[in-house]
């Protein structure tokens, strides 16, 4: 094994690190065994409320830490060893007799994967997982990276983070990588993604060459533009309602080593809207375009591209885990009252959010960006969503479910400031997240209210927080924002909750496609409908 041997120091180093990493995670294990059982004592609230950073920092922390480190050498172990293709028409075929088996059974219970609904990213556990009939799809590796054809193939439990970590190295990226580390392949196909590059490539799905599908009667079949072309346009936001995912083929485009980040701060909502929109439109100068009001009356668009070089002394490696969280940061500048240039590196742009989860972190480590703390545990930040999401208890449910807002509403650019001052009246959440995307005159599940002309540049308006309009109820204020959304051609991202009835589902979204597809794959008795999925009652 190249000949490597190891001295006695460095086999010191090693004991060492295994031991302090063993009582690290004995003591974790006994204080989140304590932490679990008191979390289900009903009369603690406050300190589970307030004190909820202790458990996050003494166990999820090196728990997310640790699960990460054994993820990354497990993947680029296969990756670079290439046993995954060998493997992977064994896991389709093992997914295949399961559907297989649900039929000589006698089709008892619709199916749905058996991934654990506590491990999803979205803020509910879905409580379908329960009754159905659970497929276990066991499919977590990149199986080709194609620099001629420019193209990744995938299995569907692939992270966006294993895809930039194997990527950018290569020289290569996605032209659109949703932000969150942790966000699935199968579930960005599957449900929606969108990125700050999507005012030119689109939703994440526009990105996708080619699927591959297990269908109900347990056949495989592949579907791409030109083969089972129906089946692939309605595909996006099916919620594997038309099948399982076993794996995608998506575009690749050339990395570069920086991303040259404009700040532009805005100091009233007409002047946000109209350089928001101003630069979304430019799709060909710009290849990131982000917006984040912090108020009504103040915000800062910024706009990227990617390049090789940087100015001396513009460098500035956001993702560092001393360095602070990135909306802080945005902010600086709207305070300082300057606009500003900084080269960041691809990856650390890519992730940007990660660190904060946008700005949910601070209700849970509320120091979690003072400085001490991020020169101190910053590097083990942030705790897995899936883990918090785990061991949260009712408390905290609760507490979220009747203070705090997760909504990201897709509206026309034109529409853009009506919005925010609907948002603002209504709900009174910042900072607001602004993504533009272009969405193309299409049949599908959604599409621009026109289907004349090649398309229309929306933006998802994301809010994230604890809404401080007096008026804010969450479930007349959500069915609110979902009627305005609606009467003005936009749609809600489904990850969120939504309180929509059938009737008002159907009025958001284009069924026509998605009906046929259900009705010629024979799915009605095979699979829940997105509806039944996705809404509000669905959902713990
Ligand atoms: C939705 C939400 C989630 C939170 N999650 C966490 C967390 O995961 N970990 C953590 O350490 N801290 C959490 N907190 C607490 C948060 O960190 C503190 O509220 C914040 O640091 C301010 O503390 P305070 O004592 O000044 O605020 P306070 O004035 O005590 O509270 C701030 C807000 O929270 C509301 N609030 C407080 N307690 C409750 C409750 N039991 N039910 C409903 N609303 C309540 C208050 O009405 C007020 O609007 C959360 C707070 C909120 C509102
Ligand atoms: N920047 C962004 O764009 C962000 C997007 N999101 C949202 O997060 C969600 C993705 O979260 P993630 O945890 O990755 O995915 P989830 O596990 O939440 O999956 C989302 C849906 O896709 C279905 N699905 C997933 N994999 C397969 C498969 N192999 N075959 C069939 N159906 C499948 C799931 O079906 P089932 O219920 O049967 O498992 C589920 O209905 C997206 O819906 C997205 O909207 C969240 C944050 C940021
Ligand atoms: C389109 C885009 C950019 C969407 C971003 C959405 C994120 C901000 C959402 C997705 C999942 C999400 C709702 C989540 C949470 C915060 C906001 C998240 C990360 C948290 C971590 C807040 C704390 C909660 O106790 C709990 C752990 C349940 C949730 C989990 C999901």
């Amino acid at each position: 094994m190249g000949g490597s041997t190891r001295t006695p120091l460095q086999v010191s180093a090693v004991a060492v690190v295994v031991m302090l990493a063993s009582t690290l995670t004995a003591f974790a294990s006994v204080f989140g065994l304590f932490f679990f059982i008191l979390i289900r004592i009903k009369g603690l609230e406050h300190v589970i409320i307030h004190y909820r950073w202790v458990f996050v920092c003494l166990c999820l922390l090196p728990a997310s830490a640790l699960y990460d480190l054994i993820f990354y050498l497990r993947n680029g172990f296969i990756f670079y060893s290439k046993s995954a293709p060998k493997q992977h028409d064994a896991r389709v075929e093992e997914i295949q007799q399961q559907v297989r088996n649900w039929h000589t059974g006698g089709r008892l219970r619709r199916m749905c994967t058996a991934r654990p609904g506590w491990l999803t990213i979205s803020f509910r556990t879905p409580l379908y997982k329960q009754s159905l009939n659970a497929i276990r799809i066991n499919l977590m590796d990149i199986l080709e990276v194609n620099t001629e054809k420019r193209t990744v193939y995938a299995e569907p439990l692939v992270t966006m983070g294993q895809l930039t970590a194997t990527l950018n190295p290569l020289g290569y990226t996605l032209p659109v990588i949703p932000e969150l580390d942790d966000l699935t392949l199968g579930g960005l196909i599957m449900g929606v993604g969108i990125e700050t590059s999507s005012h030119i490539y689109g939703l994440f799905q526009e990105t996708v060459v080619s699927v591959e599908m297990v269908l109900q009667d347990g056949s495989r079949v592949r579907c791409s533009k030109d083969e089972n072309s129906e089946l692939f346009m309605a595909v996006p936001w099916s919620h594997g309602s038309l099948g399982f995912l076993v794996a995608a083929e998506i575009r690749i485009i050339p990395a570069r080593r920086y991303v040259k980040l404009e700040y532009f701060p805005a100091y009233s909502a007409a002047e946000f809207t109209d350089l928001f929109a101003e630069k979304s439109l430019e799709r060909d100068k710009n290849h990131f375009v982000e917006g984040i009001l912090y108020t009504k009356d103040s915000g800062v668009v910024m706009t990227g591209s990617m390049t090789d070089s940087a100015e001396s002394g513009k460098e500035n490696s956001i993702g560092h885990y001393w360095k602070p969280w990135f909306y802080k940061h945005v902010e600086s500048f709207l305070k300082k009252r300057i606009t500003g240039i900084e080269y960041i590196p691809l990856r650390h742009y890519y992730h940007r959010h990660t660190k904060s989860i946008f700005w949910m972190l601070h209700n849970i480590i509320p120091f979690g960006n003072h400085p001490a703390f991020r020169y101190l545990l910053g590097w083990m930040v942030p705790p897995k969503v899936s883990f918090l999401k785990l061991t949260q208890g009712e408390t905290i449910r609760r507490l979220y479910e009747e203070r705090q807002m997760i909504q990201d509403m897709l509206v026309p650019l034109a529409h853009l400031r009506k919005s925010i001052d609907y948002f603002d009246k209504e709900i009174d959440l910042y900072p607001l997240w602004f993504c533009p995307f272009w969405l193309p005159s299409r049949p599908g599940f959604l599409h621009p209210a026109s289907m004349e002309g090649d398309g229309e540049m929306y933006v998802d308006i994301g809010a994230y927080g604890e809404p401080l309009s007096p008026n804010f109820k969450f479930r007349a204020s959500t069915r609110k924002l979902e009627t305005f959304v609606r009467e003005n051609n936009g749609f809600q991202m489904l990850y969120a909750d939504s309180y929509m009835t059938a009737e008002e589902f159907r009025g958001m979204f284009d069924h026509t496609l998605y009906d046929k597809m259900r009705r010629d794959l024979d799915c009605v008795k095979a699979f829940p409908d997105i509806y039944e999925k996705t809404n509000r009652n669905a959902r713990y």
